[in-house]
């Protein structure tokens, strides 16, 4: 979270890319150029270079990076420790395979499993978005392929995102269309990105925007050619690291803590609502036919 009492300082980097550090900064920059550190598991490649203080994260969690409880625990352990790392400034979000950025909740977890699964599941969705969400570091979105409900709220945690140039890839909250219901911490992300009407609109009916669409009402802030995706992220986020931390976390948090505490403070009755909601019968037969379909239009 992005507590204030929390906020790293980093003020050598800051110093090193604005040019006005020391000349002997600059070397140690120059012998550290060669310098990564991996963070990986099975199902994150995570890889921080240490002379830029830039970390890029991969999810790979095939076939289409949904997001099982496995995975988001190990998605926030990772989260957990990147932001621990005082030489972390920046994450770049990706897939390790393109084509999908992230297909969204994991749909066999809220299907036919116990309460108390759905509970933990929840929790783990919970977590996920208050340490992305609440992250003091700078996070950009390179989003290559299609992001469908938990995958577009993972990139709206961001603080910018970047979508390769494909209308075959579609982004959005479509959660209606399954049955279900987009709870309000994934109402509030998407509103405070491209506001309350536009966000009414797209929840109630569900949409997928490909990405141009997208673009126009900036649910992405740039569109690039599919092979340039990683390598503008690297350079908007060399851009923002150009900011000293301190006064960027102060002002991230400001703008984020009314809607992180909202569920900080209700973070309990989330979870039961969420439960008594997908255990329902109805809920649960829709999820159904909503896998039936996907497999149908496979086949
Ligand atoms: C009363 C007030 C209540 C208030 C609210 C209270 C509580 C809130 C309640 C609920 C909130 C839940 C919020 C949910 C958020 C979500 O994220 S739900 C997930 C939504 N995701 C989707 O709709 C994506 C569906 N998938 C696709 O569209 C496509 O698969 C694709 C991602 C575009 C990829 O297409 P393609 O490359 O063609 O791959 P396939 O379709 O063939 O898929 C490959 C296999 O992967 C399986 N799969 C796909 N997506 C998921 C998924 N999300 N979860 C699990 N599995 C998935 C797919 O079935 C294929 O499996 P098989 O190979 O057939 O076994």
């Amino acid at each position: 979270m992005a507590a204030l009492g929390a906020l790293r300082s980093c003020w050598a980097p800051a110093r090193l890319l604005t040019g006005s550090a020391h000349h002997s900064n600059r070397l140690v920059l120059c012998q550290q150029t060669s310098i990564k550190r991996h963070f990986s598991n099975n199902k994150i490649l995570v890889e921080l270079d240490e002379a830029t203080g830039v970390a890029v994260m991969k999810m790979k969690n095939p076939p289409v990076n949904s997001l099982s409880l496995d995975f988001l625990t190990e998605f926030s352990i990772t989260l957990e420790k990147l932001e621990m790392d005082r030489g972390c400034r920046g994450l770049i979000l990706t897939s390790a395979s393109p084509k999908i950025f992230s297909a969204g909740l994991d749909i066999m977890e809220m299907c036919g499993k116990s309460a108390e699964h759905y509970g933990e599941f929840w929790r783990a969705v919970q977590e996920m978005w208050l340490k992305l969400y609440g992250s003091n570091m700078v996070t950009i979105a390179a989003i290559n392929g299609s992001s469908p409900a938990g995958g577009c709220l993972m990139a709206l945690c961001c603080d910018y995102r970047i979508m390769a140039d494909n209308p075959k890839y579609a982004i959005g909250l479509n959660e209606t269309q399954l049955g279900i219901v987009a709870p309000f911490w994934f109402k509030d992300t998407m509103s405070n990105v491209v506001g309350n009407r536009v966000t009414e609109q797209a929840l109630q009916l569900g949409q997928m925007f490909p990405a141009p669409e997208a673009l126009k009402f900036g649910l992405v802030d740039q569109l690039v050619p599919e092979e340039k995706v990683q390598s503008t992220a690297a350079s908007v986020m060399a851009q923002w690291l150009t900011v000293p931390d301190h006064a960027r976390q102060i002002t991230k948090s400001m703008m984020r803590k009314q809607t992180t505490d909202k569920l900080v403070n209700n973070r309990e009755a989330d979870i039961k609502n969420f439960v008594s909601f997908i255990t329902r019968d109805s809920i649960q037969k829709s999820l159904q036919v909503y896998m039936e379909r996907l497999r149908q239009r496979k086949q």
